[in-house]
């Protein structure tokens, strides 16, 4: 079911559900009385599933992913029909929560978000990433806390950062039925091994590399997988060799997908910006903007005006309750 929140009415549900993409809906909208509008209203966007995104990687269309980590965030992710899947990454441990690294977040906090995520989250399919070292232990560990991400925080599937060396596991994971999207190329969690955020796969050796690890978690069983920050030929190469989805970030724009940090597009992240993002909007301003101007009119005296954003009291009552306190001023101070 296709929730709405806010609304109270099924035609201004309907009139939402239209939504700020379609500018031919919203004169619809107001041209047309409210019974009529459930008819002319397209259907909501029906629920992605692993079938779904293999489906779209076989027709050539476009997969879009972007992150969210907290309620709010979850619905905007799925606020547009176009976005088909939502990524609670831990890059939410630099984001979202002021850390310097992802390496910091724990299992707790991703569970704590990614519940959260679940509950603002509608049509898009929801992958949530494994902290590190949640997956570095023993197997039975690791699909421990895979468990508990699914059932306390809502993942229909789980992001694992490496290449060969986590084979086994995604196997494993994938035969128990908890889906694993590999991440391979860039895998900000190993920052410090690799000294520094740089491009993967760039030499000769370097880019056989990352194809072997996408064979290899294709093989494992891998159901689609994340590609950062390799060459634009390889991240097309990969993309032709494996037949899982590839979804790219900094991977050029021959594979399957993109995925991007929302914080990012909407630019509401001003902190390091990597080559490969691009500001779709700049809701940092608008959002300042928003709180200046609160803080100007408190500080002025405009805000709240008293009858429109203030409630009052019947006036005989509040007669009654001065008097019980022994006061004789009558009048409304405010
Ligand atoms: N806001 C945000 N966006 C992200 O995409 C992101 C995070 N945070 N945190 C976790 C990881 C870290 N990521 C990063 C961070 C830095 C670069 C970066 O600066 N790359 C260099 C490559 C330079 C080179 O080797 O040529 C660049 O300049 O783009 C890349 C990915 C991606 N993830
Ligand atoms: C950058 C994306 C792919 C990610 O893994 C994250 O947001 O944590």
């Amino acid at each position: 079911m296709f929730r709405l929140p806010f609304t109270t009415n099924a035609a201004s549900r309907a009139a939402l559900r239209q939504g700020p993409w379609s500018a031919q809906g919203a004169r619809r909208c107001m041209s047309v009385r409210p019974q009529e509008l459930s008819s002319l209203t397209p259907p909501p966007r029906k629920k992605v599933t692993i079938q779904t995104l293999h489906s779209m990687r076989k027709a050539n269309k476009p997969i879009t992913m972007v992150t969210a980590y907290d309620y709010p965030t979850g619905q905007a992710a799925s606020s547009s029909p176009l976005i088909d899947m939502i990524l609670v990454g831990d890059s939410l441990s630099q984001v979202c929560l002021g850390f310097g690294s992802t390496t910091q977040l724990t299992l707790e906090a991703m569970i704590h978000h990614a519940s959260a995520v679940a509950r603002g989250a509608t049509h898009p399919f929801r992958v949530v990433d494994m902290p590190f070292g949640s997956y570095h232990v023993s197997a039975e560990e690791t699909i421990r806390n895979a468990t508990r991400l699914v059932r306390e925080g809502g993942a229909e599937a789980v992001k694992m950062e490496g290449g060969k060396e986590l084979a086994e596991i995604v196997h494993r994971l994938t035969e128990l039925g908890i889906p694993v999207m590999a991440h391979i190329g860039l895998t900000p969690q190993r920052q410090s091994a690799l000294s520094g955020f740089k491009v993967q796969g760039k030499s000769v050796e370097g880019a056989s590399k990352v194809l072997s690890d996408a064979l290899a978690l294709q093989d494992a069983g891998a159901f689609a997988m994340v590609v950062e920050a390799v060459p634009r030929e390889l991240g097309k190469h990969i993309t032709d060799k494996v037949k899982v989805p590839t979804i790219g970030i900094g991977a050029g724009p021959g594979t399957s997908g993109q995925v991007i940090v929302l914080e990012d597009l909407v630019g509401t992240w001003d902190g390091h910006k990597p080559k490969f993002v691009r500001r779709f909007a700049n809701v940092k301003e608008v959002r300042d903007i928003g709180i200046h101007k609160f803080g100007e009119a408190v500080r002025g005296g405009s805000f709240p005006h008293p009858e429109e954003e203030s409630y009052t009291m019947d006036p005989q009552l509040w007669q009654q309750f001065m008097q019980s306190q022994g006061d004789n001023n009558l009048a409304l101070s405010v």
